[in-house]
């Protein structure tokens, strides 16, 4: 089966308040996005791999590309003004049937596992979503702050990337008209009117959002990798 990955790194990191968007911020000498675009091109050999990039960072997506990876396997488009935008652009590149991964540029923890996981439950299934499960307490807001409700913390998961779809549910999932409420691949999916399945995600698979989480990452890389393979 055909394999494309939908890496989104189209975003322009508000709540990082960095000088450049976080995607681009280095860890250990290298951007955040050479981790992530090296674990999928790890996973599967013939996996291609679509990467959007913010219009005005086209230029610093294509030399870490030039640095590190060949354009045999990476094609490149341009972020929308959400994350559902640039998906839907990233799509617009794949013709073939495929296993189609949507994932975060900002999760550049994922691992080889997870990935080849995902691909398994999706060739069965048509989808699948990783997610973990809370380590806090969850409540529910209601009308305001202190209007809230507890919720069985064990009836709650938190959502990650990638999330991975047949091509023949996601294509047309994506020519919906976008809605406030897609915040990811499956809320898209199932205002299409399909279930999606979950699998277990990984505890460490972050999506780096604010400053510490950069740290974090950087802290977990050490600990997960050589010197060498950094
Ligand atoms: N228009 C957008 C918005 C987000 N993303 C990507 O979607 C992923 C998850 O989004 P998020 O963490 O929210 O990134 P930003 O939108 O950049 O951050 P913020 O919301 O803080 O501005 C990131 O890899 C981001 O680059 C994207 O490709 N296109
Ligand atoms: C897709 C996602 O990472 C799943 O948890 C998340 O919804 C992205 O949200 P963001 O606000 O665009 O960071």
């Amino acid at each position: 089966m055909n394999k494309y990955a939908i890496i989104v790194a189209g975003g322009s990191g508000k709540r990082m308040g960095s000088a450049v968007p976080k995607q681009f911020l280095l860890l250990h000498g290298k951007p955040v996005l050479y981790y992530t675009i090296k674990t999928f091109l790890e996973a599967f050999d013939d996996l291609q791999l679509v990467l959007v990039l913010p219009e005005d960072y086209a230029d610093m997506g294509r030399e870490i590309i030039d640095a590190y990876f060949d354009y045999n396997r990476i094609q490149i488009t341009s972020g929308g003004e959400t994350r559902f935008h640039s998906v839907q652009n990233g799509l617009r590149l794949i013709h073939s049937d495929a296993i189609i991964f949507v994932h975060d540029a900002v999760r550049c923890l994922v691992t080889v596992d997870l990935i080849q996981r995902c691909y398994e439950h999706a060739l069965r299934m048509g989808s699948a979503v990783p997610v973990t499960i809370s380590r806090d307490s969850v409540r529910l807001l209601n009308e305001e702050l202190n209007d809230n409700e507890v919720l069985d913390r064990n009836k709650v998961v938190l959502v990650q990337t990638p999330q991975t779809f047949h091509s023949r549910i996601l294509r047309p999932a994506f020519e919906i008209d976008f809605k406030e409420r897609f915040t990811d691949e499956a809320t898209v999916v199932e205002a299409y009117g399909l279930k999606i399945s979950l699998i277990e995600g990984e505890e460490n698979n972050l999506k780096i959002t604010r400053p510490v989480d950069l740290l974090i990452a950087e802290k977990l890389l050490e600990a997960n990798l050589s010197p060498q393979s950094v």
